[in-house]
């Protein structure tokens, strides 16, 4: 008695189906005032359509959503949600690329009106970007189109938290630092711990199970549409965790194990200079070599690979690409997924040059190449021929991979990449990397996360647009990539 905090949002039996696909199977989820609860689970768990239900962007077939107490079923939706103080940062992000950062703010809140009001929305998405992550750059009057996808994160993520005339009690933050570099997603975790003491609560919800330990108070665990296991978060460590999400984990002590190999031993496929290089540092890859670009988000490391990619296919100052390249987007909402496809199709398109038969497509090849690709990389779905926008975001990331790694490309360019696919796959993905690797393909890897960089050959560290760090594998660590980070180049 007395020590159970008062209950924000109480879901029970929460139900839903896609077709034959049962995305939840009844699920009951509590959170209390104060709180912030990790939420976790393998890629098509169930967890961004549970969040959707309680956001009230989707009906639930069934099950009840009290709210402080009340039930609310009947008529939920997304004004009865905003309304009642909850609010939900999607993966897929939500504001209009054409409108500035002001004006997408004023479209969370009507309040904002009459004379003044893009004044006044500025004003308070400007404070909250500041109290956030100070040092943020971004400005009210930016289009969001034209900001780096980091930055559109981070505005749709302090946007969340502004505050006029509805209350704010829930914010759910569906995988929010997935395009943030480790020092800018720690700011943000550390805002969300003051918020989270300040009375208000956080639903979590992350692929990185680092983050869920340390931020979190409680974490539940889905699997396949139901909970599997929820305790304090003090009660979990990174192994129990994995194994309460139904991943079995043994890969990870091969890459210490793994040999740095001799960077000389074989030719030399890339060699791309930055045009704000002001020394002779070019960025090389030899063939068979994963090449990691570090630094923090937005220095040059994307548009580095699309250099390269401009070099492979047609002719680019300072950039000389030898073999055929593919390019794996990280932002798969703009760049990566045809949304008018089937899976199929998407993984395919690619190599549809390579499937024909008098001129049109083998549909047999073609469904071939699909299915191993499903089985390889473990999508998630019960057929192919689905439209790729019925896949959970992580399933739809690893249709977005198998078309790259399927192709006939000698080099891979990869943008930040693993966005949103789970730990398990994650491993599973590195595998494939490291064989195709050993099997003479180039990798090019532009990673957010630290870990990563662990499975690369050589790292080059960018700031402002400029190489300023070139390192091996061997004397890579975490305290190194930061502090070249930071720095200044000389
Ligand atoms: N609009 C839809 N149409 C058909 N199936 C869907 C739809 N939305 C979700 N699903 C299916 O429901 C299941 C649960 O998906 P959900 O997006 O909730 O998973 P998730 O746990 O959030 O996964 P991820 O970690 O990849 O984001 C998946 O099998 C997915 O394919």
């Amino acid at each position: 008695m007395g020590t159970q905090p008062e209950q924000i949002v109480s879901l029970k039996g929460v139900a839903k189906s896609f077709g034959a696909v049962r995305a939840l199977a009844g699920v009951d989820l509590a959170v209390g005032a104060g709180e912030c609860l990790g939420l976790v689970g393998h890629n098509g768990a169930g967890k961004s359509t549970l969040m959707n239900v309680l956001a009230g962007t989707l009906a639930p077939d069934s099950g009840a959503i009290e709210i402080h107490g009340k039930d609310l079923a009947a008529g939920y939706s997304v004004t009865v949600a905003h309304r009642n103080g909850i609010r939900c940062v999607f993966q897929e992000l939500s504001l209009c690329p054409n409108l500035t950062v002001a004006e997408n703010t004023r479209i969370l809140h009507p309040a904002l009106k009459g004379f003044g009001w893009k004044q006044r929305a500025g004003r308070l998405i400007k404070e909250k970007l500041d109290e956030i992550l100070p040092g943020h750059g971004i400005s009210p009057g930016d289009t969001v189109g034209d900001l780096s996808l980091g930055q559109r994160q981070m505005v749709e993520i302090a946007r969340a938290f502004t505050v006029t005339d509805d209350p704010l009690h829930l914010v759910i933050l569906d995988e929010p630092t997935s395009s943030l570099d480790a020092s800018t997603a720690q700011q943000l975790l550390e805002f969300v711990r003051r918020e989270v003491a300040r009375g208000r609560s956080v639903i979590l919800i992350s692929h990185l199970l680092g983050e869920i330990l340390r931020y979190s108070d409680r974490v539940v665990v889905m699997k396949d549409g139901k909970v599997v296991a929820e305790r304090p978060a003090d009660r979990f460590d990174r192994d129990s965790l994995v194994g309460a999400m139904g991943t079995v984990v043994e890969h990870h002590a091969a890459v210490q194990a793994t040999a740095v190999r001799e960077r000389s031993g074989t030719p030399v496929v890339v060699r791309a200079k930055s045009a704000l290089q002001t020394d002779d540092q070019a960025l090389v890859a030899h063939r068979g070599e994963i090449i990691g670009l570090a630094g923090l988000a937005g220095h040059g490391q994307t548009r580095m690979l699309l250099q390269v990619f401009a070099g492979a296919v047609g002719r680019m100052h300072g950039v000389d690409v030898q073999g055929p390249v593919a390019f794996i987007a990280g932002d798969r909402q703009t760049e990566g997924i045809f949304p008018l496809w089937s899976i199929a199709r998407n993984v395919t398109v690619r190599s549809l040059p390579r499937m024909l038969r008098h001129q049109l497509v083998d549909s047999r090849r073609e469904a071939e190449m699909a299915e191993s690709w499903k089985q390889r990389i473990k999508i998630r779905t019960p057929d192919m021929d689905n439209n790729i926008l019925s896949l959970s975001g992580g399933n739809q990331q690893k249709a977005v991979f198998a078309r790259a790694l399927g192709s006939d490309a000698e080099i891979v360019l990869m943008d930040d990449p693993m966005r949103g696919v789970d730990v398990g796959t994650k491993l599973e993905v590195y595998d494939i990397l490291r064989a195709e690797a050993a099997a003479g393909r180039t990798f090019l890897w532009y990673t957010t996360e630290m870990d990563e960089l662990n499975y690369c050959d050589h790292i080059y560290v960018f700031r402002n647009g400029r190489i300023v760090a070139d390192v091996s594998r061997e004397e890579m660590t975490e305290q190194k990539i930061l502090q070249s980070s930071f720095k200044e180049s000389a």
